[in-house]
This record gives C-alpha cells, structure tokens and sequence, in this order.
C-alpha cells in the first residue's frame, strides 16, 4: 500500500470532456493509489471509457488537470503517459497473434546477439524466454511457456498475457499505473478467476490499477473503492465496504440520491 503521504499515483480534477454538443465527462474528479485497485462503473455512455482514455492520453479533456505522481502533467498524450509508468491494456489485447508469448512482452526490447553470433539471427531466444520466464514467476503467472504463440492461447491466457506485458514493462521502472477496459469481458469462469487473482498480485506488488467494467461481481471480489459515473458524472466513490450490489445498481441507474455517495 502506498505510504498515507504519498501523493496519488494518478489524480484527474475536474474533467470535462466534450464531443461537439456531447459533454460525455463534466467535472469528474478522480484518484488512484499506489497498492489501489479501483473499479470504474456505470451505465452504457456513462463516460467510462471516455475518462479511461483521458487517463491513458488517447484524449485530452477540454477541461481538468492530471496528475501522476503528485506532479502537474501538460501535453498529456499516451507517449508521454506511457513514459511516467501509465499502461493501458486494450480491450483488443493488441497482441501480436503470430508471435510467441515472450517476444509480444520484450517487443522493442529483444536481447540482442553479439556480432559474430548475430549472423545466425540476431535475436538472443534463449536469453528472451529466460527473461519472459523470471518475469512471469515474479507475478505469479504460470498460463502457457513463453515459447509459445499468442494465436494458440485461450481467451484467459491472452488476456493474461496483455495485462503480464503491462506489468513487465512497470516492473523495470518499480512501479505504476495498469488501466484496464473490461478484462474480463467474453472470458469463462475459471480464466475470470485467473485475471482476478493477476489483478490482485499486482496490487499488492504496489501497482495502481483501475479496471473499467461491467461485471459486477469482478467488481465486488477484487476493488479496493468503487466509481461510478452517471451521464458524465461521478456520482458514487465508495470504499468497497461501503458498497454492495445492490447500491451499486442503484448508483449506475440513478434510481438513488447517488451524489450522497460522492466522497
Ligand atoms: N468519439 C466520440 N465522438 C462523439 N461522441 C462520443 C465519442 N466517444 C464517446 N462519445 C459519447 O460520449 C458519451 C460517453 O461515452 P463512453 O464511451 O465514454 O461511455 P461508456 O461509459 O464507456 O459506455 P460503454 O459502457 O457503452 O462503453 C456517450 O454519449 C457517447 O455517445
């Protein structure tokens, strides 16, 4: 858990966030600690993907400041996010199918031969699936062997794959931010478990993780504080004590005094 005084590992004030005439965010004020694992909930059109791509800087709110570490963030775009430790895994996993568990990891990061081996590839494997396997045990992750291709895992092991490759490349810099949109969306019951308890490993490995879904109980088993948006604002922040699913429905209907929830 992060130290009480430690700023927030990513901190959003006042977002607001237009499409045209579409105000698809107003004034949301959000907050992740490192250690933290928080749920982002709401209705279609609620504003939740809208704000996860304000965090991740695939969009620039038009109005709001950010926040990573305690520090003013400017000209946030996902290069810059990526930089400062935010990592965002995709909906769309964006693997590479055709390619092995370990290169998808190390993409950009191969080992390298020295030359005179290099003339029989220049890619060190052996060097590159040990590493993959040492960082793979370091999280717990144990789905497929890293030798093997994206194309032959299941949904599961694939989105395992995607969050392990986020969290690889935060483990070099010790620590982060891991947003995450629906990871558990079209997944079987036993491969939900096995992205829950990856969630769980990485929070406790220190990782600030906000995780945009629909699935209530996912929610309810793994948050450590709950979110929810309602037409572009938030009208629950509720630590997951707080909260059951019952309340949660109400906050994500708006059948409920909601702003009540607001902390
Ligand atoms: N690129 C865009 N152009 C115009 N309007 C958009 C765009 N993206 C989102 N919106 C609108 O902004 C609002 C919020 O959309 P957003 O996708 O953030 O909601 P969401 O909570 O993620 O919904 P869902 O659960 O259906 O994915 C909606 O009214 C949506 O139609």
């Amino acid at each position: 858990m992060a130290h009480p005084d430690s700023p927030p590992a990513l901190a959003l004030g006042g977002i607001a966030k237009h499409y045209g005439y579409v105000k698809a965010l107003d004034g949301v004020d959000f907050h992740v600690n490192a250690g933290e694992i928080v749920s982002l909930l709401g209705d279609n059109g609620a504003g939740k993907s809208t704000l996860l791509k304000v965090m991740s800087g695939a969009h620039a709110p038009s109005e709001g400041t950010i926040r990573i570490d305690g520090k003013l963030v400017t000209k946030y775009t996902p290069s810059v996010a990526s930089d400062l430790g935010v990592e965002m895994v995709y909906q769309d996993l964006a693997l590479v199918d055709t390619l092995d568990i370990s290169t998808n990891l190390q993409l950009g990061r191969e080992p390298l031969r020295p030359f005179p081996l290099s003339l029989f590839g220049f890619v060190d494997f052996g060097k590159m699936h040990k590493a993959t396997r040492t960082q793979l045990d370091k999280l717990g992750v144990r789905t497929a062997p890293p030798e093997r291709a994206v194309e032959m895992l299941s949904g599961g092991q694939r989105q395992v794959t995607a969050i392990s490759r986020a969290a690889v490349r935060l483990f070099e810099r010790g620590g982060g931010v891991i947003l995450m949109d629906e990871p558990t969306a079209a997944l079987g019951y036993e491969q939900t478990l096995m992205v829950e308890a990856l969630i769980k490993r990485m929070a406790a490995a220190g990782f600030a993780i906000v995780l945009v879904t629909h699935n209530l109980p996912l929610c309810l088993n793994v948050s450590d504080r709950i979110v929810v948006l309602n037409r572009g604002r938030k009208v629950a922040d509720v630590m997951r004590a707080q909260a059951d699913h019952n309340k949660i429905v109400s906050w994500i209907t708006g059948a409920d005094r909601a702003e009540e929830a607001v902390a």
